[in-house]
């Protein structure tokens, strides 16, 4: 696919072609002030429900895109709307939420407290964060964790926490940047398929989530957006209509693998 059809939306996952788009990018440009050209006229849309992985090699601008979602840079040139609002207006209303690959737990709060921090910053009773963050907690497998403190736990653990804590925003758009990069393979997997569960239950959640990694793109995603090196533009989608739930039938499939091409030939041209 070429890049004027990255602005196409697709109907996969929990899509409709009726679904609202929930990010609009149109020639969306970003030049730092020591002149670096991030990105160069990226247009994309993304439809609510969607799960759209980011690939694309290093500096060719993804986490970039993220900042410009999440209101924490402004564009040089070019329209962000994101769910019809500008990315502030968005990310005050807490419509987005993040989970980076660093899992930024506070050590001296227990799991509990740590997921329930950001509704206490937003002035929700302690009664309610509790529940939320206990509800979240279990949604990620760590019901029985919730006295523990981070450094009691793994990294898939300490990730499942970070997760968690997006979650009990109750995000529209959940941003996840290389969330599962420093896991090993099994425990990354495992995780990959807990995240497909959680999102599937939540029909109106949409991911971004940002990856080095072409299998991984192509077991989680609805669509493949793959970015050229630097000056960041978008080079290419790929509708990735397979059913969910995905699982190790999935990784195995002829389809996989061959979706697996797909992306590597697109980051390589
Ligand atoms: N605040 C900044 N000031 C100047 N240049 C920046 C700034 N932030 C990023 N850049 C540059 O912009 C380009 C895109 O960076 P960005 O971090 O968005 O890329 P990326 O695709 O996420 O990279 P990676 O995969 O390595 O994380 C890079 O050349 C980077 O050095």
């Amino acid at each position: 696919m070429n890049n004027s059809l990255a602005t196409s939306t697709l109907s996969t996952g929990h899509t409709s072609i009726d679904s609202p788009l929930i990010v609009e990018m149109s020639n969306l440009s970003k030049v730092y002030p020591n002149g670096t050209v991030a990105l160069q006229n990226v247009n994309l849309t993304i439809q609510e429900g969607e799960f759209v992985c980011f690939v694309g090699p290093s500096g060719c601008g993804k986490s970039t895109i993220f900042n410009l979602i999440a209101g924490l840079t402004q564009p040089t040139q070019g329209e962000l709307k994101i769910l019809n609002m500008t990315p502030k207006q968005a990310l005050k209303q807490s419509d987005t939420a993040f989970v980076f690959q660093d899992h930024t737990l506070l050590p001296w709060r227990t799991l509990l407290d740590n997921v329930a921090l950001p509704l206490e910053i937003r002035g929700i009773s302690k009664k309610k964060t509790h529940e939320e963050a206990e509800r979240v907690l279990e949604l990620v497998g760590l019901k029985d964790y919730t006295k523990a403190l981070p450094r009691q736990l793994s990294g898939g653990m300490k990730m499942r926490v970070s997760i968690a804590r997006a979650l009990a925003q109750r995000p529209k758009l959940l941003l996840m940047d290389e969330p599962f990069g420093a896991l090993d393979e099994i425990t990354r997997q495992t995780l990959q398929e807990e995240l497909l569960n959680i999102w599937q239950k939540d029909s109106k959640m949409t991911v971004l989530f940002i990856t080095h990694n072409v299998f991984e793109s192509v077991f989680l995603s609805t669509r493949v957006v793959v970015m050229t090196p630097r000056p960041g533009k978008v080079s290419s989608t790929i509708a990735l209509p397979e059913p969910y739930p995905r699982n190790e039938a999935f990784r195995s499939a002829a389809q996989f693998g061959e979706f697996v091409r797909e992306v590597s030939h697109a980051l390589k041209h």
